[in-house]
């Protein structure tokens, strides 16, 4: 696999780094004026600055050049034709034709999988128009009043973002999400519902993960201890690629909406995975999503690639995670829907990215992967932003503002609290950039031993992302945004973003952990640590 350290973009882009080093964000404001505009591009209905990067143009040349040789848009268009991109498990990366219009046509393996895709979303709409008009009842003849989604990871947080952020598109059932295979997130859920007007979701790609069908089966037994048995087919349905095992647990097929192994989990919020998000917003809103989506698929796949909004802001990723030893990077939705949106995004860059070896399993020899965190607006203000300011991190990031309000209220002063929002984003990313100088700090009469401590040195570079209102379709929008963005930045890497490989180890561990954490087995686990942990869990839990 070619080494993309020994590219000459990567090359020229080591050496360049000192020169951007010895810059500062507000002498290259200061040497172009044009810069916010040059530097600012449209995607569907998102306008992207992206001038407050500490970038000149000859580092976004090189940075472009990089995306060219490593193969971005060659890579870009296998996957969305359905070559098998994810090499590890041979498969094919197809989450774009999920949003396709129905019109399109793309056949696979001679399989059309827009036909197919389609099919579940007609099944999809078709059930929840009857769980949301009442017409479905459960078995005492009552009609849905709650919706409970049962899944982890992408069987979770996509639903669960994606429900928070529409909250003023909710017109269905109440939905509630259970993921942790903690006792007490199914306890909490069920808090208050009454079996006879509650749904269950099980939500599983494989219908083989731990949590979920611990869950499941939980929350089963607690339908079946009022409804009886004969109660399970009205009460539960399942999202799954896997039939045989949906069976098994006692789900009727009949009532499985499928998807396909070429749907990452991560990637999966789009495909019958969000039916939890269906009932609640109903098909016609769902079908904005997916249009929202494939609004910002199709600029990813047609946009030349410097004013191609993922192309750039992955890019830039890759500029100081690979190059200015940045290991973070901070969401901060001015938008409090949005506050799942930071941890939807943890799963999908961190799941996709942390990766230490290329695709072909050498190791990498740069740094990979961001870490995503945060948390919105202004909260975060009142918490973390002084590491922002003055910390000794370079932490980039991504302010995602929203130009009207779903819902307005007013200041004492009358002053619209969207504004109020607003104008805290702008001041933000303002004063992050350009800071406050300790002469100007001394200027404003501040006592000298304080000027220090108040200097604000600015240089921290941040995204403004800007959408009309916070809809269905700009959910869908932002989402497709930063899926591109972490496949870019796979592809600069030489990593298959598709698997995750990390994660299984820990499962089967935990599997074989469980005699001796729960007391039937002997404390021998291999390890003096976790022996001596697991003696004393289970000295304290008989302490009680
Ligand atoms: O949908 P499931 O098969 O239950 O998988 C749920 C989650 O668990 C796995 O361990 C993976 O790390 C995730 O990518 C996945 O989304």
């Amino acid at each position: 696999m070619n080494d993309v350290t020994r590219t000459a973009p990567w090359q020229q882009l080591s050496e360049h780094r000192a020169e951007v080093e010895s810059t500062t964000l507000r002498e290259l404001f200061a040497a172009d004026p044009e810069r916010a505009e040059s530097l600012t591009v449209s995607a569907g209905d998102l306008v992207i600055d992206y001038s407050k990067h500490r970038v000149t143009d000859r580092t976004l040349a090189l940075l472009l050049e990089l995306a060219r040789v490593a193969g971005v848009e060659r890579q870009r268009d296998r996957m969305v034709s359905g070559a098998h991109v994810n090499t590890s498990e041979d498969r094919a990366v197809l989450h774009t034709a999920l949003r396709l219009p129905a019109t399109a046509t793309l056949v696979v393996d001679g399989q059309d999988v827009v036909a197919d895709v389609h099919a579940v979303l007609t099944a999809m709409g078709e059930f929840t128009d009857r769980v949301r008009s009442g017409a479905w009842r459960g078995a005492s003849g009552q009609p849905i009043a709650t919706v409970v989604n049962i899944g982890i990871g992408g069987s979770d947080l996509g639903p669960v973002m994606v429900t928070r952020a529409l909250r003023g598109y909710h017109d269905g059932p109440a939905v509630r999400f259970v993921s942790n295979v903690d006792p007490a997130d199914l306890t909490a859920a069920l808090a208050g519902l009454d079996p006879a007007s509650t749904l269950f979701v099980v939500a599983s790609k494989t219908f083989s993960t731990l949590e979920t069908l611990s869950n499941a089966t939980a929350a089963r037994r607690w339908l079946v201890a009022a409804l009886g048995e004969e109660a399970v087919p009205a009460h539960f349905v399942a999202v799954s690629t896997h039939a045989g095992r949906v069976a098994e647990f006692g789900i009727d097929p009949a009532n499985m909406f499928g998807f396909w192994d070429w749907v990452g989990g991560r990637y999966s919020v789009d495909s019958a995975i969000g039916l939890a998000v269906m009932c609640a917003i109903g098909r016609e809103r769902f079908a904005e999503l997916l249009a929202g989506f494939h609004l910002l698929d199709e600029h990813f796949r047609t946009a030349p690639l410097e004013a191609n909004a993922p192309v750039l802001l992955g890019l830039l990723g890759v500029w100081y995670t690979s190059f200015l030893g940045a290991q973070s990077r901070v969401v901060l939705p001015y938008a409090n829907d949005l506050v799942r949106f930071p941890a939807y995004l943890q799963q999908l860059a961190m799941e996709s990215n942390g990766k230490s070896v290329r695709a072909d399993g050498s190791p990498v020899g740069y740094r990979t992967g961001e870490i995503f965190w945060g948390e919105p607006g202004t909260n975060g203000q009142h918490a973390f932003y002084q590491l922002l300011h003055q910390g000794t991190h370079l932490v980039p990031a991504d302010f995602i503002g929203f130009a009207r309000a779903g819902e307005d209220l007013v200041t004492a002063d009358g002053v619209s609290m969207h504004a109020v929002l607003m104008a805290n984003m702008f001041a933000q990313a303002q004063v992050l950039a350009f800071g406050r100088s300790a002469e100007q700090i001394r200027a404003e009469g501040t006592a000298e031993e304080l000027v220090a401590h108040k200097t604000m040195p600015g240089n921290r570079p941040s995204t403004t992302i800007l959408a009309p209102e916070l809809t269905p379709s700009t959910v869908g929008q932002l989402i497709a945004l930063y899926e591109h963005q972490v496949f870019v930045q796979g592809v600069v890497w030489g990593i298959d973003s598709f698997d995750q490989w990390g994660v299984e180890l820990g499962k089967v561990q935990a599997t074989q952990l469980q005699p001796a954490v729960s007391g039937t087995g002997p404390v021998s686990t291999g390890d003096g640590s976790t022996d001596a942990l697991i003696a004393t869990y289970r000295s304290m839990s008989k302490g009680a």
